[in-house]
């Protein structure tokens, strides 16, 4: 099984936790679209659910395939979101933002009643940190702030390469018009001690760890789909 036939089988055991009626946060990337694919063909089956997009990407892909939309100042409260991850360890902490939607991503989890993740077991990782973590800033200062980031992490003893993100050419910009910086830092020991340093920083607007946001995930690999659950 390749990985995005592992994608394909956690999304499809995903869907098994949407019910009919639910206001349904939509996550974004390679993973999260297997899952739109599939609930769109729940949708024209007769399923009835209003999702709200944590991306532009994934809203058109919605529209595409005609699942019915609504923003999240429509409809802020929400009973289940489903995202991919770019990583995942046991406690159910996560890394996310390789797409560049963590901060629509963060904030569509935090309004939903209970966040479920999928991915491949590539994902699965005992010490978070082989995927840099992308942090969300403000284009203003961010020379400064990318120092400010640099000196929380020292506080921390982590070092390594702060890399602003690039589009091609152009600095890239995520759909809230921000930039992001992707921090390899190495293995991260304390997710909550580098999210509060972080989080100090004016002009950081969020940071790629989610910590006890998600309550279940469901993990794909070559014997199948199995979960795991927040302890
Ligand atoms: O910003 C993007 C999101 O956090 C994605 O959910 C994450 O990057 C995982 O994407 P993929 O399913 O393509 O590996």
């Amino acid at each position: 099984m390749d990985a995005r036939e592992m994608k394909v089988k956690a999304a499809e055991a995903a869907l098994a936790h949407v019910e009919d009626g639910m206001r349904l946060g939509i996550g974004t990337g390679s993973t999260a679209d297997e899952f739109v694919r599939l609930l769109a063909e729940k949708v024209h089956g007769g399923l009835r659910i209003q999702g709200v997009p944590t991306s532009e990407r994934t809203a058109r892909l919605c529209v595409e395939l005609g699942i019915p939309l609504k923003s999240l100042d429509e409809l802020p409260e929400l009973d289940l979101t489903i995202d991919g991850a770019d990583e995942l360890d046991a406690d159910l902490t996560l890394v996310k933002g390789g797409g560049g939607a963590l901060l629509r991503e963060k904030i569509v989890a935090a309004a939903s009643a209970r966040m479920l993740v999928i991915a491949d077991e590539s994902k699965l990782v005992n010490t978070l940190g082989a995927f840099p973590l992308p942090i969300e800033v403000n284009p203003f200062g961010h020379k400064a702030t990318r120092i400010a980031i640099e000196k929380a992490a020292s506080r921390l003893g982590l070092s390594g390469e702060v890399k602003l993100r690039r589009g091609g050419e152009d600095v890239f910009t995520t759909d809230g018009g921000h930039y992001i910086f992707d921090a390899s830092f190495g293995r991260i020991p304390d997710a909550e001690a580098l999210s509060g340093e972080l989080n100090s920083i004016p002009g950081v607007l969020e940071h790629g760890l989610f910590i006890h946001m998600a309550s279940l995930a469901i993990i794909a690999g070559e014997a199948g789909a199995w979960t795991l659950k927040a302890k």
